[in-house]
């Protein structure tokens, strides 16, 4: 991509999303301008090639994207720190938790185009799985940004009132996913095997699993019925998980995050 993006924000996303892209090749390591307040923690960014600084202003003017990636409650305040910088020609992605394009594009202003994109921490290996939701950008803008998210997983455009729930399931959803293969690794070592080994299994059965799905774009049920032999030891484990609440745990721990969005502080 011969256009230079800005990342605000060099946190646990925005430097995910950095490795993402410059791994895939989407853009040159030069080409890639990465802030946060204590740049000695993008160190190996830095090493790359990227550049890493803390001037913000200086990293919006350089670029054409600009990916802002602060805690909610500093949003507002680095995109009036960059405004001057947000020329109309410029697109500016949000991956904010919580703060919506009306929001920004008060702080901004009219012009350029906007957009709020929701991926996960996957986006490091190129695995995230990303939801967009775009102001009023051109068509050929919102493919653009897609074809971006693409590079690094899986994108699709939703409407900007599912962005909380995209948050929860697809951003929240990787912490999710990971304490069940610990709770399953744990369970591993108890009937035998040793943590590292258990941890394996589990990881890779889990992947399995979602590649199923994946490919096949079956229901879970369809995958389950053929692991689940009759009188058999899953179905027995499966129902005692049941019993146990193992289902809808996992459903009012993604309302409680749901219901928590909207307390978070944007200002
Ligand atoms: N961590 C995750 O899995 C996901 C996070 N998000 C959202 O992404 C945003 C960032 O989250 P994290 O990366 O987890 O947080 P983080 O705290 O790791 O990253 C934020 C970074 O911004 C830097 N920063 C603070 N003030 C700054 C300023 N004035 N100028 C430039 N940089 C500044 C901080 O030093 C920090 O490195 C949040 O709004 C969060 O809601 C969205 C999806 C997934
Ligand atoms: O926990 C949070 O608030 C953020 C949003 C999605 C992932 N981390």
């Amino acid at each position: 991509m011969s256009r230079k993006i800005a990342i605000i924000g060099g946190g646990n996303l925005g430097s995910a999303i950095a490795f993402g892209l410059i791994d895939q090749s989407f853009i040159q390591a030069e080409s890639l301008f990465v802030t946060r307040r204590q740049i000695a923690k993008l160190g190996t960014l830095g090493e790359r090639g990227v550049n890493v600084l803390s001037d913000n202003l200086f990293a919006a003017q350089q670029a054409e994207w600009i990916i802002i990636a602060v805690k909610p409650h500093l949003a507002t305040k680095v995109l009036e720190e960059i405004k001057s910088a947000i020329t109309p020609d410029k697109t500016v992605i949000s991956v904010v938790t919580g703060v919506s394009l009306e929001q920004m594009r008060k702080a901004i202003g009219e012009g350029p185009a906007l957009f709020r994109a929701m991926p996960n921490t996957a986006i490091a290996i190129r695995e995230s799985m990303t939801c967009i939701a775009a102001a009023d950008a051109p068509e050929s803008t919102q493919k653009e940004v897609v074809e971006l998210f693409n590079q690094v997983g899986q994108a699709i455009i939703i409407n900007e009132e599912l962005m909380n729930s995209a948050t929860v399931l697809g951003a929240c959803g990787i912490a999710y996913a990971l304490r069940f293969i610990r709770a399953a690794s744990q369970g591993g070592i108890e009937i035998g095997f040793p943590a590292e080994v258990a941890q394996l299994i589990a990881s890779q059965t889990v992947k399995g699993a979602a590649s199923l799905l994946i490919e096949n774009k079956k229901h879970p049920e369809f995958e389950i019925d053929k692991v689940t032999t009759p009188q058999g030891c899953t179905i027995a484990g499966l129902n005692e998980m049941e019993h146990q609440g193992f289902s809808s745990a996992l459903i009012k721990g993604i309302m409680t995050s749901y219901l928590k969005i909207d307390k978070i502080p944007t200002e």
